[in-house]
């Protein structure tokens, strides 16, 4: 498990932004990761993905503390996926910005395949899946989002996934509280997700999927200590890398993206295997009802 930057391919650069943190977090972020290294973890690579402009890049740029990738508001920014990395004490953070797996409405199933080939051999730790708070829809697009991923990395992604909300700063709608609607956007996302990775019931605890609430706005609210806090007064910052240490250490395998993986599991093409058979399947259905509804006329013929 002792993967420094260097084995991964990648030029870490000492951690600038860590400064720009207030002293507060500093601290948290300083003790979570002493507590990684004791573990013989010295570097973590975390991926972010979702659909288009719902935060992923200025959830990257909050964790890292520097606009190190480019936010947009108005068009699809980012093509293909980048890497950053940074170095604090001895230990390194991997953070892949993803571009929108949804664009107009379709899947953007080269996109994904993209971020695929961008990661051969690397391992995922973590996977930030990443949508907003403020929304109050989930529909089958989700669904065939998460599926993608999940054929894209195997199911066991979601092992190493916490869902991310961000938009975190809202005055619910109604009546309802803040945590009443953050729990109910939540139920209905994971409800997707484990529709979506064909999680099943007696799976649910073995795929328990935190969710952290993220407020990237220049406007956010802070505590005495300067953090940057929810609605909820979580400071959300030193919050979310906990949940992604936990995450990272919760016993389940990281995802290696090997070659295998890369390229065998083209679930179109796997689909295509199937076609004459579907066909055949359908004819014979087809067949049976036709046998059914030409008996049924026989019948009600006599019985006229
Ligand atoms: N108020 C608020 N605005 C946010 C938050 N996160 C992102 N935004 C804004 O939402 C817009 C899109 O953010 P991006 O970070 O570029 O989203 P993205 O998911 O990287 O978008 P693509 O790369 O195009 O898929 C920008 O105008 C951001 O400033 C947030 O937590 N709160
Ligand atoms: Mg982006």
């Amino acid at each position: 498990m002792n993967r420094t930057a260097a084995s991964m391919g990648s030029l870490s650069r000492e951690w600038l932004g860590f400064q720009q943190f207030p002293t507060a977090t500093q601290n948290k972020l300083v003790e979570l990761f002493g507590k990684l290294k004791q573990e013989n973890l010295n570097s973590l690579t975390i991926i972010v993905m979702g659909k288009g402009g719902v935060g992923k890049s200025s959830t990257v740029n909050s964790i890292i503390g520097e606009r190190v990738v480019t936010v947009n508001s108005f068009q699809p920014e980012q093509l293909r996926p980048t890497m950053i990395s940074r170095t604090r004490a001895g230990f390194t953070v991997n953070i892949v910005d993803t571009p929108g797996l949804v664009e107009g409405g379709y899947v953007n199933y080269q996109a994904l395949d993209l971020i695929k080939r961008f990661l051969l051999n690397k391992t995922i730790d973590v996977l930030l899946y990443v949508d907003r708070l403020d929304a109050y829809r989930v529909d089958d697009l989700d669904r065939q989002i998460i599926k993608a991923i999940s054929d894209g990395f195997g199911k066991n992604i979601w092992r190493k996934s916490l869902l991310v909300l961000t938009h975190a700063q809202l005055c619910p709608p109604e009546k309802l509280s803040y945590d009443v609607f953050s729990s109910k956007r939540s139920e209905a996302l994971l409800k997707t997700i484990r529709l979506g990775a064909r999680i099943r019931k007696n799976e649910y605890k073995d795929f328990d999927i935190p969710v952290v609430l993220v407020e990237n706005s220049g406007r956010c609210n802070k505590n005495e200590n300067d953090e940057k806090i929810l609605p909820n007064d979580v400071a959300w910052i030193p919050n979310l890398v906990k949940v992604i240490t936990d995450v990272a250490t919760n016993g389940k395998n990281s995802i290696i993206v090997d070659k295998k993986l890369v390229e065998g599991s083209d679930s179109n093409d796997k689909g295509k295997m199937f076609i004459p058979l579907i066909l055949g399947v359908q004819f014979l259905v087809v067949k049976w009802i036709q046998g059914a509804i030409n008996n049924d006329i026989a019948k009600g013929g006599r019985s006229l």
